[in-house]
């Protein structure tokens, strides 16, 4: 061995023999206001699934479809139709722009998830929990109770759905917080429903928006999480992730990312950065639109990379059907040439089967399909 990676190894060690086990699971920002120079040997990724982080910028090969959503409720709303279901096809993913919610909503909902993560390990651990249906989640990495290698984000989760349920649940410091994410969620669950409607169009399930509002029903009713991800700048970034690749579970997830770029998705066999762009939202197909749309659009992998000067912040709004709601193909999307791709599925299966399992990337939806 050289001389400096003896060294190396040495340093990790002594950082990890001051760390108490149990401190991992107290989160990546405690680990940072720690003070440590080292990534834990629990975030070390096996080689092969290290990001290779290069100085050259992919994003100048790579754009993401953008989807105007003024367009779409405009007069060419024929053409914005054609180029989101080419975008779902295709990417997975879109940037929304011109959603109509206002910078003000954005901003504080920002603003209040990084106060979050800024109050005492004290005080955010009121609302640690390892019951995967309480209304509110602190915690760490994807599945800390599973995870054989640890991711390097601390989360906040916010059931949304019904609000008047949940709230008294929130938590109540910072006192922005509650007041910043009712405004948010409820303004992004109006935009996802108007993304449900065009969606639904763009699939010929229905004519027009008016005949949309039999359909549009149960959507209505669907479940909303808020996940406010806190990703700490980290001292060898290219040892570990911030989220491993994964797909979502539910039927489109609104993303808004801070300035910092992290999210990659995969198109075309590699892992392509996604660039932030101001005022926009990130959109993607998850599973269950993947299973109702019987495989045209695809729900898509994607992983967070960390980065070694600064720290970032994102905020996933998952949209889902209804918890007691079946998951299956739209009938109408099920002919001679397109047999049926997927079994029905239930949220509640999804929740015995990540409990049980240890994260690896598209699983579930994996063991939906018929083969
Ligand atoms: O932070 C990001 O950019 C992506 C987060 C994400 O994929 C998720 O919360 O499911
Ligand atoms: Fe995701």
């Amino acid at each position: 061995m050289s001389p400096t990676i003896v060294l190396e190894v040495e340093t990790r060690c002594e950082e990890e023999e001051r760390l108490e086990s149990h401190e991992l699971h107290k989160g990546v920002k405690h680990l940072c206001e720690r003070g440590i120079t080292k990534v834990p040997r629990k975030y070390i990724l096996p080689a092969l699934d290290r990001p290779i982080l290069t100085k050259k910028d992919d994003a100048t090969n790579f754009k993401l479809p953008v989807i105007d959503f003024d367009q779409l409720q405009g007069p060419n709303r024929i053409h914005a139709l054609e180029s989101l279901s080419k975008a779902c096809e295709e990417y997975g993913f879109f940037q929304l722009i011109n959603h109509g919610i206002e910078c003000q909503s954005i901003l504080e909902m920002i603003e209040a998830g990084r106060k979050f993560f800024d109050l005492s390990f004290e005080e955010r651990s009121k609302y640690m929990s390892n019951d995967l249906r309480a209304p509110v989640r602190y915690g760490t990495s994807f599945n800390q109770n599973k995870d054989r290698v640890f991711c390097w984000r601390d989360f906040l989760k916010l059931d949304c759905h019904p609000l008047s349920d949940v709230l008294p649940y929130w938590p109540s410091s910072p006192t922005e917080l509650r007041q910043a994410a009712v405004n948010y969620s409820e303004k992004t669950r109006f935009l996802y429903l108007m993304i449900v409607e065009a969606i639904l169009e763009s699939l010929g399930l229905v004519e027009t928006t008016k005949d949309s509002d039999d359909h549009i029903k149960e959507f209505r009713d669907g479940s909303q999480l808020l996940v406010v991800n806190c990703y700490p700048s980290c001292p060898e970034p290219d040892l570990t992730l911030g989220i491993p690749p994964h797909s979502d579970y539910g039927f489109l997830t609104l993303l808004l990312q801070d300035e910092v770029k992290g999210l990659q998705i995969q198109h075309e066999g590699r892992w392509v950065t996604v660039e932030p762009v101001p005022n926009s939202f990130v959109i993607n197909v998850g599973d269950h639109l993947e299973i109702f749309s019987n495989g045209r659009y695809k729900s898509v992998l994607h992983r967070v990379l960390v980065n070694r000067l600064k720290s970032r912040i994102s905020i996933a709004s998952l949209h889902s059907l209804p918890f007691e709601s079946m998951i299956r193909p739209s009938p109408k999307l099920i002919n001679d040439a397109n047999p049926r791709r997927y079994k029905d599925t239930d949220f509640a299966s999804f929740i015995e089967y990540i409990a049980s399992h240890e994260h690896r990337s598209k699983n579930f939806l994996e063991s939906r399909r018929l083969t």
